[in-house]
């Protein structure tokens, strides 16, 4: 776990982290949400010390980060820089190895896992002897992230990793990411500015502004209870779009039958209605199971919304 407690960061007697306390669970993703500049940034850099603080602690598993040697701290948090941030002269091979190397790991074993990591994240062996520069934005963020979990690291930490993407390609690699083995018992940070993928990707959001925590909660929490006007406004422009993303089919099931659409359209019941709705407005034959679902959640949302 991670205990973020009462932090500041001032850069040129200006603050821009502003007594922030927070912790992220083992195994959950956190996500800090904000406009550009509000700190999000600044914030994860300070829990692998590339940033310290000038205020507050911050303990990994109970123990104060500061007592740790940096390159210890750092062995055991995976990384994944804004824009990737691959060495460019380095190979992509190279550059997913530069963890495993610092800890000594044996050549073969390098290779074993860095085509194992390649597999899961849809990567060809053929990009491992080019340069970042020969790559797509996709592909390089995707390597940027198959280094930092190469080690698996109990701690991941992830500036923007999806920021260069189109929204396609941002669908594709959100659904990947997801499924990702590695990633479910880690503790994960993901900085993000783009509010339907903090939604998507976060178990717990953190809406930060000027510096300071606005509100952390549920992805349902900060839609239905928002703590001020501040946070309501945040998500109006995308709000039908996010009602519909943290509305699970199981949340619509005292509502009205949830089993036959489990059964006939190959639903669970943590699909969510963004995406069975989406599934169902495809065809003719299916527009009257759209419509009982749409109607459904009308009579959730009626619930919801006080
Ligand atoms: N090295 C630095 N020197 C001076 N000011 C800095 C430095 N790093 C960040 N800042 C300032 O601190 C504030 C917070 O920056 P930070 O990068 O943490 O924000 P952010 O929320 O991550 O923004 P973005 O989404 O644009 O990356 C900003 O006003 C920024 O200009």
């Amino acid at each position: 776990m991670i205990d973020i407690v009462s932090i500041s960061k001032f850069f040129n007697g200006k603050v821009a982290v502003d007594q922030i306390s927070l912790q992220a669970k083992e195994g959950e993703v956190l996500v800090l949400l904000g406009t550009s500049g509000c700190g999000k940034t600044t914030t994860l850099k300070m829990i692998n010390r590339l940033i310290e603080p000038d205020r507050g602690q911050i303990f990994i598993a109970g123990k104060d980060i500061r007592e740790k040697q940096v390159q210890d701290l750092r062995r055991q948090i995976g990384f994944v820089m804004q824009h990737a941030g691959l060495f460019p002269h380095y190979t992509v091979a190279r550059n997913i190895a530069v963890v495993p190397e610092l800890l000594k790991w044996e050549k073969k074993t390098i290779s074993l896992r860095t085509v194992e990591i390649l597999h899961k994240l849809n990567l060809g062996e053929d990009i491992l002897q080019r340069y970042p520069h020969e790559l797509s934005g996709g592909q390089q963020q995707r390597v940027g992230i198959a280094r930092a979990l190469i080690a698996d690291s109990p701690i991941l930490l992830m500036d923007e990793p999806f920021g260069a993407l189109d929204t396609i390609t941002k669908a594709d690699i959100h659904a990947e990411f997801r499924s990702l083995e590695e990633i479910r018992s880690k503790t994960i940070i993901l900085v993000t500015h783009d509010v339907p993928e903090a939604f998507e990707l976060g178990q717990r959001i953190c809406l930060m502004d000027k510096g300071k925590i606005v509100q952390i909660g549920t992805p349902k929490e900060l839609l239905y209870r928002p703590a001020s006007e501040f946070v309501a406004n945040f998500f109006a422009e995308n709000r039908l779009l996010l009602e519909y993303k943290v509305a699970t089919l199981q949340e619509l099931q005292g509502i009205t039958a949830i089993d036959p659409f489990i059964s006939r359209y190959g639903f669970t019941l943590r699909t969510d209605l963004w995406h069975a709705t989406q599934v169902l407005s495809m065809h003719t034959e299916t527009a009257q199971a759209y419509e009982t679902l749409v109607e459904a959640f009308n009579n959730y949302r009626k619930q919801q919304v006080v």
